[in-house]
């Protein structure tokens, strides 16, 4: 048996960025980074309509790409958003932190009555300013992250927000919109996941396609 498929990982990848950009409307997003920013989220779910839920503060996805190339850390809230990091388009071999998995974090959640989720990004706080954050599953470590801002924790260079699901995704997705001077890129609504959040990281941090 024989199928007529395309074979070549860069010929797949360039097919569907031109189909994205034929299909989407991306007209209000500035060229370069913000442009590439949002084919890159709707190639990681396959929904062309998404664009129209893109809210992405002004300046944010240039300040994320300038924190990335001058070596910020990057915070994630789940593995799965570490993991599809694609380590070689980083330009300063920035590290991918993921504190979920921190032995201090179970005892933790379990005495403040938190999730594991909420608890793993108190321990960002010391590396937060300037940092790239990246938030693709619980609702709860992006609110969290505001909690910490408003007790004066630092602003991250650029916070991308793209929690998934039917409790508090949407909810704490308009708070971070709402909150003061937030460099946000959101995926508004119940829509979002770790593999939007990878790819957000992976789009800013390199020009190459
Ligand atoms: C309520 C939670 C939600 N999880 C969702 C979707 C997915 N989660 C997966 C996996 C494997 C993990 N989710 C945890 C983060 C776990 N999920 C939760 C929590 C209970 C609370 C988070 C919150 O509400 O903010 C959370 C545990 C916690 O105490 O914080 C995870 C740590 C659970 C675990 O396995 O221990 C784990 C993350 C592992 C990692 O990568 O580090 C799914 C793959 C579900 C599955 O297994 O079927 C899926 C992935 C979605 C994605 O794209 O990331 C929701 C839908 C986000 C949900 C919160 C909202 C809701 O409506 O319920």
């Amino acid at each position: 048996m024989s199928y007529d498929y395309i074979r070549e990982g860069d010929a797949i990848y360039n097919r569907s960025f031109a189909i994205i950009r034929s299909e989407a409307d991306l007209k209000r997003f500035a060229p370069s980074v913000e442009e590439r920013l949002a084919v890159r989220i709707i190639h990681a779910c396959g929904m062309t309509d998404v664009a129209a839920d893109l809210a992405f503060a002004p300046g944010a996805a240039e300040a994320g790409a300038a924190a990335l190339a001058a070596g910020a850390p990057i915070f994630c809230d789940a593995q799965m958003v570490a993991h599809g990091v694609t380590r070689a388009r980083l330009p300063a071999n920035n590290e991918v932190i993921c504190t979920l998995s921190d032995p201090s974090v179970p005892a933790q959640a379990k005495a403040r009555g938190l999730t594991r989720s909420a608890v793993a990004a108190d321990l960002w706080r010391a590396k937060l300013g300037g940092s790239v954050v990246a938030i693709g599953n619980a609702p709860t470590t992006l609110f969290r992250l505001l909690e910490m801002l408003d007790e004066g924790a630092p602003m991250p260079a650029c916070i991308i927000g793209m929690p998934v699901g039917f409790v508090g995704a949407a909810e704490s997705k308009d708070a971070l919109i709402q909150y003061p001077n937030t460099p946000h890129l959101v995926v508004r609504g119940r829509r979002g996941g770790s593999a939007m959040a990878a790819a957000a990281i992976n789009a800013l941090a390199s020009a190459k396609e």
